[in-house]
């Protein structure tokens, strides 16, 4: 993380919407990249939530242990075009770390992936169930290794 030695995405049309996919193969724990975005409120989450209801496009991310809100939709990197994928089908996680006195949320592949595969992280296990897909995360629909993200 501290070089930003990532492996290489693409985003093209996925299983919803755009998606992120491996342009090469990879091994476990290989570094993807950092969520980017502007550093929101709870309050302006929420309403930025309200508003992407509406487009159904939602970038928001939110690491429980952090307690900060990314948003990605203006600013942001490939990692930002990750679907959702439950039941342990996921293919990524999230770690919060201390990099250069900053924290930062990196993704990293839970096992070796093939290139052309779409990259998939869970989201959280309430999420679909609360949220319909469309809304902000809270603390709540945290997934149980702490990441929420949408
Ligand atoms: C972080 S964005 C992912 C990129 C998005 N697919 C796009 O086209 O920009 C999250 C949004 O993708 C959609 N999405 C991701 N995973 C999904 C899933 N498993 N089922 C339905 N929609 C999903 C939802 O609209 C969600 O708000």
């Amino acid at each position: 993380m501290q070089r930003h030695d990532t492996k290489l995405l693409e985003v093209k049309t996925g299983s919803y919407g755009l998606g992120a996919f491996a342009a090469e193969g990879m091994a476990v724990d290989a570094f993807l990249g950092t969520y980017v975005g502007h550093i929101l409120s709870n309050n302006a989450a929420e309403s930025t939530s309200e508003i992407l209801a509406h487009n159904g496009r939602n970038y928001l991310f939110e690491f429980s242990a952090d307690a900060e809100i990314f948003d990605a939709a203006q600013v942001g990197n490939l990692t930002r075009y990750l679907n959702h994928q439950g039941n342990g089908m996921d293919n990524v996680d999230a770690s919060s770390m201390l990099v250069n006195g900053e924290h930062q949320i990196g993704f990293f592949t839970k096992r070796s992936v093939n290139a052309g595969e779409e990259m998939f992280l869970d989201y959280g296990q309430n999420y679909w169930i609360h949220h319909g897909g469309k809304k902000g995360m809270r603390d709540e629909d945290t997934a149980e290794d702490g990441t929420s993200v949408q």
